[in-house]
């Protein structure tokens, strides 16, 4: 029989399955079909960008691995992702760092960036119906060293302060031009190797950063904030943690952003959706995957991208939980590691939309949990998978294994080129 024909029938099986726990299929095959993901830009090249300026490496965050294939340059990245989007269904985003800028081979410094160097991207996003997300680089330049929206030596801020300015004004000309908001990232590695005395001193120098920063209203534009565990090399101490900014972005109304792999490996991240839609108007995520710490290994289907998914369903909040990844795997092929990393997010947020959550309600308002706990196991269960591959086939993207040997042409005839 043929795959199609078995997928439909499967899916018509796995319909009646559901409806017999109250969900309606084919209602949330609509609903993933809009779950947008952000494509971090990343993966491509391990981190490097096309500054122009030499990239130094360090500031918090390293590649590890020198699979062969990474992009070098930015028509690379375009034709790399190009290629990503044939093996996933939906419509996505497209998230960008400052330093991979279409600088002409000119070397510009951060705290020279304009729109125009990002006129490209927003005419190639335009074109492949992309909206565009956008980051501030702090790492990997001669002024990174340890510390800088929180250094105290005024010309090494006020260049990092200068740099994040312009990325707003970039973000702003991007959420204008594509109308959309785009959203800004701002993470800073900013921390101590060892013991400091001065945590506050740093966070407030940081504060009154950030402040000035966010002086400037914009309407295209939604910045968000990145806390960390700790940076590479910068282990004692990270000013901003997430205890700052949890406290800075309720504190300002901005949008706290949860990278999966920047707290203690036993933390739940999934956990804090509920607090911070409380008290913070929106949410950023970068779903990763740390193993032993923040290691930026490949997303899976694992517990906890499923609970993550699960909280943000639950707490009906899809539409304020924006989604982005976040992981650079260097050792191997890249273009399958965006296609894993997505679809796996992507299958967590379908078997979240499946959970038969009206009577899991029913049973915890009635006290009645050894049957809550019984359906949430039986659950786990049921045939999402038949839903997954039928989402696939209707996006016309590869079902299950499919995209293996597909990406293993493409590494065949460009990639293994480079
Ligand atoms: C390159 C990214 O901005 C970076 O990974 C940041 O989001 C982060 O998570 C640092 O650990
Ligand atoms: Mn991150």
């Amino acid at each position: 029989m043929k795959k199609e024909v078995l997928v439909e029938k499967a899916y018509e099986i796995a319909k009646e399955r559901y409806a017999a726990v109250g969900v309606d299929v084919d209602k949330i095959l609509a609903k993933i079909q809009e779950v947008s993901i952000s494509l971090h830009c990343w993966q491509t090249d391990d981190v490097v960008g096309f500054e122009n300026l030499g990239n130094m490496g360090g500031g918090g965050i390293q590649a590890t691995g020198n699979y062969p294939g990474r992009a070098r340059n930015i028509d690379e990245v375009r034709a790399d992702i190009e290629q990503v989007l044939k093996y996933v269904g939906g419509s996505h985003r497209f998230n960008i760092h400052a330093i991979y800028g279409d600088f002409g081979g000119k070397a510009v410094d951060r705290d020279q960036i304009l729109p125009e160097h990002f006129a490209s991207w927003m005419d190639w996003a335009k074109e492949k119906n992309l909206k565009l997300d956008f980051n501030s680089s702090s790492f990997g330049h001669p002024k990174s060293g340890d510390l800088t929206l929180a250094n105290p030596d005024n010309s090494i801020r006020e260049f990092w302060i200068e740099h994040t300015k312009r990325s707003r004004a970039i973000s702003e000309a991007m959420g204008k031009f594509q109308n959309d908001p785009c959203i800004m990232n701002l993470w800073v590695h900013d921390g101590s190797k060892d013991i400091t005395v001065n945590r506050y001193k740093y966070r407030q120098i940081l504060e009154k950063s950030l402040d000035d920063i966010f002086s400037t209203e914009y309407k295209n534009m939604k910045d968000c904030i990145e806390s960390k565990l700790f940076g590479i090399a910068l282990e004692s101490y990270t000013v901003g943690s997430h205890d700052f900014y949890m406290g800075y972005g309720v504190k300002n109304q901005k949008m706290v952003t949860l990278d999966t792999g920047h707290f203690h490996l036993s933390e739940s991240v999934a956990d804090k959706i509920s607090s911070l839609l409380l008290y913070t108007p929106e949410i950023m995520l970068h779903v990763s995957r740390p193993v032993r710490w923040d290691s930026d290994h490949v997303a899976i289907l694992n517990d906890e991208t499923i609970d993550l998914a699960k909280e943000i369903v639950r707490a009906d909040a899809l539409k304020r939980v924006h989604i982005g990844l976040d992981f650079f795997d260097a050792s191997i092929n890249r273009i399958g590691a965006y296609v894993i990393g997505i679809r796996a997010t992507q299958k967590a947020f379908l078997q979240a939309l499946l959970e038969p959550l009206n009577i899991l309600r029913e049973y915890e308002s009635k006290g009645q949990y050894f049957e809550r706990l019984a359906l949430l196991e039986e659950s786990k269960g049921l045939p999402w998978n038949a839903v997954w591959d039928y989402f696939c086939l209707k996006n016309n993207v590869a079902v299950g294994e499919d995209f293996i040997p597909l990406v293993q042409q493409y590494e065949k005839d460009v990639t293994s080129k480079r």
